[in-house]
């Protein structure tokens, strides 16, 4: 056994911004060795633009190019594109779908995850995870009249702003919108912006149900669909022509408090004698049950039922876990990924993993928690190669910056968003408190402050708060004398703390 640990080279499985970034950073630090790359995908994503925004906020786009642009930049990197089929971590070696088997000295499997489905082999219900599940979502899209979302996280809220054309049920387990995002204050800021933008805006409280019709489709240009497959960037949706057939721009009815009972087929759904619910396309109020006969049926734990063309179920993701897991026995956490401890080690010898498949179980930051992002992709794909370069020469490294804070930033619903630390509180319990400043259209700034000292922020709008607020939270000052000055929009608080 002792000799399949020190021959082979190193290997990388996962085409993605994990897999793509360590691939790269151990082609640098061990630049006479073989860097091998095996990806299921037939291109690999990149990371291109990259803007260390400040200590730790980095912006990037993420660019999907082929594997010879890789092999080019990197001459030891060698990219193989065929799917790992098993692994043998007691011997250290792969097995490929190709039939190829490769031994190596360390692994990092940066394998990604999959969209969670709320209902899996069913034709109406689609996940978006890459390129293809994007572009299948855009072919159904522009046939379809009305779609329902299902999910309340980062997929939903960038659908639910861009799609046009086509009439939007967004069913949601939470009282307000963004939930893994935003507390029901910045919901409610959003909200309003959804609101406002729609000229015939109009709130039914049936169920605290907003019903948005949006005015008639301006001009306007549409959105480039022929560059779709580049940058998956934040902008992913950017790429993509997410109109659907009708002439006006929105229509959202979102649900609240409820999730999926039940989903029929037309056939089944007809025996079953059920009223499906409209709602009111052109405020006509007496439009209370369909008429329309839709492919599919969906009954809400609230009682409604409502006929449409697919659903979108944006319900998180799980750790592509299975391919490795037969025959080893890995350390698996509650959220099903692979756990890995502070040198992005797994349980197996030799064998790290690094992005969305993985679950950090080392001790955090305060202020820092995993979220499955490119950002963090990218920084544990990096700092899983140090790791791996440092313990080949016999010694392990410190914890890289990047983990001492959350920090992300994105847009939603055109806004400009920056999330710092415990944003939401969380696992602060009940002992915090939070400052807010609010104008609505503009700004949304929520601080979350305990015993004085600044724990997280939710920075939406263009408020140029974000690097104080970065500092503030990593030196952890007792901000308890400046009080509601911190907020005060009068006060140049970086004057305060430069
Ligand atoms: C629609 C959508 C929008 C998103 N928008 C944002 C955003 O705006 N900002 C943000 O920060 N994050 C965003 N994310 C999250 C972000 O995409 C992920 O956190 C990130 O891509 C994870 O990178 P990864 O390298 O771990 O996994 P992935 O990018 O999923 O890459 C996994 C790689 O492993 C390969 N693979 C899988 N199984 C095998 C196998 N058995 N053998 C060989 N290769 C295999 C795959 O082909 C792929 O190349 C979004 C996610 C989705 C789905
Ligand atoms: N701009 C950004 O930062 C974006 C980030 N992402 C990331 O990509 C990944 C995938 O995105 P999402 O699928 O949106 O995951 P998510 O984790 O952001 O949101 C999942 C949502 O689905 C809800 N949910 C889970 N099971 C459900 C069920 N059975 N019924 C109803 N609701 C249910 C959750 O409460 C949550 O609101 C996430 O890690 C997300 O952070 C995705 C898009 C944009």
């Amino acid at each position: 056994m002792e000799a399949a640990r020190s021959v082979g080279p190193f290997v990388v499985v996962g085409g993605g911004i994990a897999g793509v970034t360590c691939a790269e950073q151990l082609a640098v630090n061990f630049p006479a060795e073989d860097i091998l790359l095996i990806t299921a995908s037939p291109v690999i994503k990149a990371v291109t633009n990259f803007k260390q925004v400040s200590k730790v906020l980095e912006e990037f786009d993420v660019e999907e190019q082929p594997s010879t642009v890789l092999e080019n930049r990197f001459p030891n990197i060698k990219v193989i594109e065929s799917a790992v089929k098993q692994l043998k971590s007691e011997e250290h070696c792969i097995f490929m779908e190709d039939g190829h088997r490769h031994v190596y000295k360390k692994l990092c499997l940066c394998a990604g995850a999959k969209p969670k489905l709320i209902c899996e082999g069913n034709p109406y219900v689609l996940g978006i995870r890459d390129t293809d599940s994007a572009q299948e979502f855009q072919k159904q899209l522009k046939k379809a009249k009305r779609i329902m979302i299902v999910g309340n996280g980062g997929i939903a809220l960038e659908l639910v702003y861009e799609i046009q054309g086509c009439e939007v049920i967004w069913a949601i387990k939470d009282k307000a919108i963004g939930n893994t995002f935003f507390d029901a204050g910045a919901a409610e800021f959003l909200t309003s912006k959804l609101m406002s933008e729609k000229s015939e805006a109009k709130i039914a409280h049936r169920r605290t149900i907003y019903t948005i019709e949006g005015a008639r489709k301006e001009s306007g240009s549409k959105a480039r669909a022929d560059n779709v497959g580049s940058a998956l960037g934040p902008d992913w949706h950017g790429g993509l022509d997410l109109k659907g057939p009708e002439e006006f721009s929105h229509s959202i009815h979102i649900e609240t408090r409820c999730e999926v009972k039940k989903i029929y087929l037309q056939e089944e759904f007809k025996i079953t004698k059920k009223k499906p619910l409209a709602f009111p396309k052109h405020q006509d109020k007496s439009v209370t049950v369909d008429k329309e006969m839709w492919p599919v049926y969906v009954e809400l734990t609230n009682g409604t039922i409502y006929g449409c063309d697919f659903l979108v179920s944006a319900t998180g993701v799980t750790p592509n876990v299975h391919p490795f897991l037969h025959g080893n026995n890995f350390d698996l956490a509650e959220d099903g990924g692979l756990k890995v401890d502070d040198q992005m080690r797994t349980s197996l010898p030799d064998v790290y993993a690094a992005g969305d498949i993985c679950t950090a179980c080392w001790q955090p930051s305060p202020v820092w928690q995993q979220m499955r992002l490119w950002t963090q992709a990218r920084q544990m794909g990096w700092y899983a190669a140090k790791c791996m370069a440092a313990a080949s020469l016999g010694h392990s490294i410190d914890m890289d910056f990047s983990f001492e804070l959350f920090a992300h930033v994105t847009k939603f619903f055109n806004y400009k968003v920056v999330l710092l630390g415990k944003y939401n509180a969380q696992g602060l319990g009940s002992d915090h408190e939070l400052m807010l400043r609010c104008t609505r259209g503009q700004e949304y700034v929520k601080v979350v402050m305990q015993n004085g000292r600044m724990m997280g922020a939710v920075l939406i709008g263009e408020t140029d708060l974000e690097e104080t607020f970065e500092n503030l939270i990593l030196n952890q000052m007792d901000l308890s004398s400046y009080g509601e000055d911190l907020l005060d929009p009068n006060i140049d608080i970086e004057d305060y703390f430069d």
